[in-house]
């Protein structure tokens, strides 16, 4: 099947300076991409080069199979969602969604049913009459979504649209984009730095490190799997510990166990075992959080034994089971 979009090495300086190097990315029909990086890693570049509002310094675009490197934007079937919702102030919520629709020459009988289509898929039907002033900020990005697809987008580019909200708004707009995705089959490609919020909506899922793929897939891989220590930070794990056979692995705190002679006097025989002492205890209700440091190397590690305190004496048992091979990146292979 011919992917939606393509991109192929696709570079983009700017006066000199690389945002995005040789990338290369597919998203297939009816799959749910999100781009993700920290702040800087090219994210919002890549969305503008696919949208046709920037044009790539190298590579090349396909949409739809089609080389759309250097098609403006009104001649690609995208629709897109910002974070700043960017409605018409003076138009009212149907004329808002039927603005794409009227700029594409479509009869007025299609362009009142797809409006009201539209509305209908994002809940908000009995608002069409109203300005956008006066919706709240989850009601006037529900607008903008339906609005991006009533003109039925081969893909649809969403650049953090749900990062103005409040929290608990977030979550339900997000819950409400899945719904949408299912029940329409779009594609779309999220911009986002929220973990979260990728691992929640994402088929497929792309780190960006410094305008290049540190690593790409379906989410509950990556999240098994970080392929290296910068999407591992990135995805929130804490433990980097160099083993004595020189591997650098990583292990989520409740993994890791914490032994004393009065919890076992055997050493267990999978994994790494190491003589730590304690440096912190943090207490939390139901578990305590410990850091435990070995020759220099700190390990966090939970552990429900309420008797162990700051200076004792333990071993630290890694099981084989959890911990994550880092391979080294090349900034942190040593120079020769
Ligand atoms: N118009 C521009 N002129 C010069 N440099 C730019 C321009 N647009 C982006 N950059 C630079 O390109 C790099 C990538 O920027 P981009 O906006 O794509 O990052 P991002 O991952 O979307 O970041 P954020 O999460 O902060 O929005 C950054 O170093 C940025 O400063």
């Amino acid at each position: 099947m011919t992917p939606v979009v393509q991109l192929d090495a696709v570079s983009r300086e700017f006066a000199g300076t690389a945002a995005v190097r040789e990338l290369d990315l597919i998203v297939r029909r009816g799959e749910f991409t999100a781009l993700l990086g920290p702040s800087g890693c090219g994210k919002t570049t890549t969305l503008r080069m696919i949208a046709g509002f920037l044009e790539p310094t190298a590579g090349r675009i396909l949409l739809e199979g089609e080389d759309a490197t250097r098609l403006p934007p009104e001649r690609r079937n995208i629709g897109m969602v910002f974070q700043s919702y960017a409605l018409f102030p003076h138009m009212t919520v149907e004329k808002n969604v039927a603005f794409g629709l009227k700029m594409r020459g479509i009869a007025d009988s299609e362009l009142r049913t797809r409006t009201g289509e539209a509305l209908e898929l994002v809940g908000l039907s009995h608002l069409a009459g109203r300005k956008p002033k006066q919706l709240s900020g989850g009601q006037q990005q529900r607008i903008a979504l339906a609005r991006a697809i009533a003109v039925r987008p081969s893909v649809l580019l969403l650049d953090e649209p749900l990062s103005n909200l409040d929290a608990r708004l977030r979550i339900q707009m997000r819950q409400e984009l899945a719904r949408i995705q299912k029940e329409t089959g779009l594609t779309a490609i999220l911009v986002t730095h929220d973990q979260e919020e990728a691992l929640e909506l994402a088929d497929s899922m792309v780190i960006l490190d410094q305008g290049t793929v540190a690593q790409q897939g379906a989410p509950r891989e990556v999240f098994r799997a970080p392929a290296n220590r910068f999407v591992a930070e990135f995805l929130g794990y804490e433990n980097f510990v160099e083993l004595p056979d020189g591997r650098t692995v990583t292990i989520r705190p409740e993994h890791v166990e914490v032994l004393t002679p009065e919890s076992t006097d055997s050493t267990p025989s999978d994994g790494t075992t190491v003589d730590a002492v304690l440096t912190a205890v943090r207490f939390r209700g139901t578990d305590c959080v410990v850091t435990a440091v070995s020759q220099g190397r700190t390990v966090l590690a939970t552990s429900s034994d309420f008797e162990l305190r700051s200076g004792r004496q333990v071993r630290v048992h890694l099981p084989a089971a959890h911990t994550i091979d880092l391979p080294r990146t090349k900034q942190e292979l040593p120079t020769s």
